[in-house]
This record gives structure tokens, sequence and C-alpha cells, in this order.
């Protein structure tokens, strides 16, 4: 673990004197957009026209954040347009690290893809990275945008399924909403319980973590999906957290006030969004397990893997009572 200081790799875990224990994530640093026609997105600059062929993603498949791009790409049947590739699942001092030379870039490391790109770069190393092939640097280090692109840049091209939309017009106000919720006390909630460095910012960090899981549970009582009937992005963000968190969470984040089998609806909607044609592929849990326990030396000093829970993920959902658009 570590990060890039103006190109130069250094070895650090995270600060978190200088934020009362607290885990502060940093933003994502290359911000520019795919399009249809290579004109310049709401942030960055243009000329990353969607081609088949051209980009390539770079993944870890335990990074919750990785996954959703992983999600997408599968939905939206990008797999012949947009290649991938794979990170080691343990992110020791080198950071994240690749078996053989990456194929697109020959970098072993995460970080050198980053000083590719950019060879002054100071920040951490993250995945996941969208390349570009043609101007050899990367187009996005953002999830949340990346998976933006594969919902609508590429629906032009032979074999995209462009009638998925997983970010529809009338539904984005709503949609923000719970993302920005659902982000803060969810998806990154858990990372700021996990990495907290004194009582205080975990007690914080589980109290919110806990609250938002019991409303979301509510909510989904009543409705198929978070926005209602039909399956959204923001379905796609909070299933990669809850589908690590039984057997990572739990015990490795010490977010344990409740399991989400305890949950009935949230456990149920789980199942649900698992059992997706393509979703399963998208997941490897051998791979998640064993680079959280074995890569955090300052919360699991010992890297052992525990053995369970175990989950069946495959068992029936329950789920059809509810109302689905079709
Ligand atoms: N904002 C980024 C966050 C990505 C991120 O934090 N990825 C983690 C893995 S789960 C990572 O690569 N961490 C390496 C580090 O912090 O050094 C996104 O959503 O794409």
């Amino acid at each position: 673990m570590g990060r890039l200081v103006n190109g130069v790799w250094s070895t650090e875990w995270y600060d978190t004197a200088s934020t009362g224990g607290r885990f502060v994530r940093q933003d994502a640093s290359f911000r520019n957009w795919i399009t249809a026609d290579g004109a310049p997105g709401p942030s960055g600059t243009g000329g990353f026209r969607a081609e088949a062929g051209r980009y390539h993603l770079i993944v870890a498949m335990a990074c919750p954040w990785a996954h959703r791009t992983l999600i997408v790409r599968a939905l939206k049947g990008l797999q012949d347009i947009v290649t991938v590739s794979r990170v080691e699942p343990l992110m020791l001092d080198d950071g994240w690290t690749f078996a053989d030379p990456e194929p697109e870039t020959g970098a072993l490391t995460a970080w050198q893809v980053y000083v590719k790109a950019d060879p002054q770069f100071t920040g951490r190393a993250t995945v996941p990275i969208l390349w570009d092939r043609k101007q050899r640097t990367i187009v996005s280090n953002e999830s949340a945008e990346i998976i933006r692109m594969f919902n609508s840049a590429f629906n032009g091209l032979a074999g995209v399924n462009a009638s998925l939309d997983l970010y529809p017009e009338e539904l984005r106000g709503e949609i923000d909403a719970l993302n920005a919720h659902i982000y803060d006390r969810v998806n990154n909630g858990v990372y700021k319980a996990g990495f907290a460095t004194t009582q205080a910012a975990y007690d914080e960090a589980v109290t919110a973590l806990f609250s938002a899981l019991d409303d979301l549970d509510q909510r989904l009582a009543t409705r198929r999906y978070l926005t209602g009937t039909r399956i959204t992005e923001a379905d796609w963000r909070l299933f990669t957290t809850l589908l690590r968190f039984d057997p990572v969470y739990v015990g490795h984040f010490k977010c344990n006030i409740r399991r989400i089998a305890d949950y009935p609806n949230l456990s149920g909607y789980l199942r649900e969004l698992y059992q997706i044609p393509g979703i399963a592929e998208t997941f490897d849990l051998a791979a998640t397990k064993l680079h959280y326990y074995g890569s955090h030396a300052t919360i699991n000093p010992t890297g052992i893997v525990p053995a369970g829970p175990e989950m069946d993920l495959a068992a029936p959902h329950g789920r059809d009572r509810l109302l689905a658009a079709v």
C-alpha cells in the first residue's frame, strides 16, 4: 500500500492522524469521458470517442468500485468492446500488482500505469482504471463516471444492449439522491468503520452505516428495487457492498451489529440481483476475502482468512411478490 508523489512510489498507510482517526477517501483524478462522438463530457477533455477495441479496463476482483464497472460492462454487452485485465488479489507494499506484465501497458504494478499516463502523478494508484490504447493514457479512474459512460456512450455500436438504461432521465434526481446517501453511509461507510483508528471515528461510522441499512431494508419492503419497479445504477452501486458485507465487512471491518442475512428485505434483494444472468461471473468470493483479510496488516496482522460464513446466494429470493417493470 502506498502512493505516488510526483511520479515516485512511496509506501505509506492511510494518514488518519490529521483527521481525528477518520478515513477520508481521495477524489479520483482522471475525469475524462468517453462519448459517442468524442465531444468532451461533463469534465476533463474531449477526444475519447466510443470505439470497439479502443478501451481497456483494469480491475481488482475484490474492489466494490471496480465491480460496478464489470457489472455494467456485462449488462450492456460490452465484453467484446472493452477488454479487461485484473490485478492480483493482495495489495501490499507495491500496491496493486499484475501476475504478468499488464498486456496493454507492460506495467507490473497499477502505479506504473498511472506514471505512464502522467509521469508527475501524485496520489493513490486506485482501480478501476479505464485506459485508452489510442492516446495511451487514463481516460478515467472514477467508477461512478465509468458506469455512466458504459451506460450510454457505446449505444450506437453493434452488439451493445442499447435499450438497457440504468440512469433514465425521469429517475435521475432520485438516483442521484440515493447514490449520495448510500455512498457516504454504506459504500464508503464500511471503509470508514474499518479504517477508523479511534473509537469515536468507528462509532460514528458504524452507527451511520446501520441506520442507513435499517432504512434501506424498510424501503425495500414495499419496493422491488431502490427507485421502485426497475433496476437502476443505484441498485448496482448498493449491490457490490451488500455482496461483500457478510463475508468481509462484518468481520474484517467490524460492521457486525447485524448481517445482511438478518435483514429480510435486503437479503432477498441481494440474492435477486446476484441471480441476474451475467452477474455471478463478475464476482470472485475467494479473491475478495483474500484481498481484504490478507492486505491490511494494521487490521489483520496474521493475514488469516476466515473460513465462513456459509452463504447461499442461489437460494430463492422471494422478491417476485413485489411489482417489477418488464
Ligand atoms: N473513487 C474511486 C475509488 C476507487 C478505490 O478507492 N479503489 C481501491 C480499491 S477498492 C483502491 O484501488 N485503493 C488503492 C489505494 O487506496 O491505494 C472509484 O470509485 O473509482
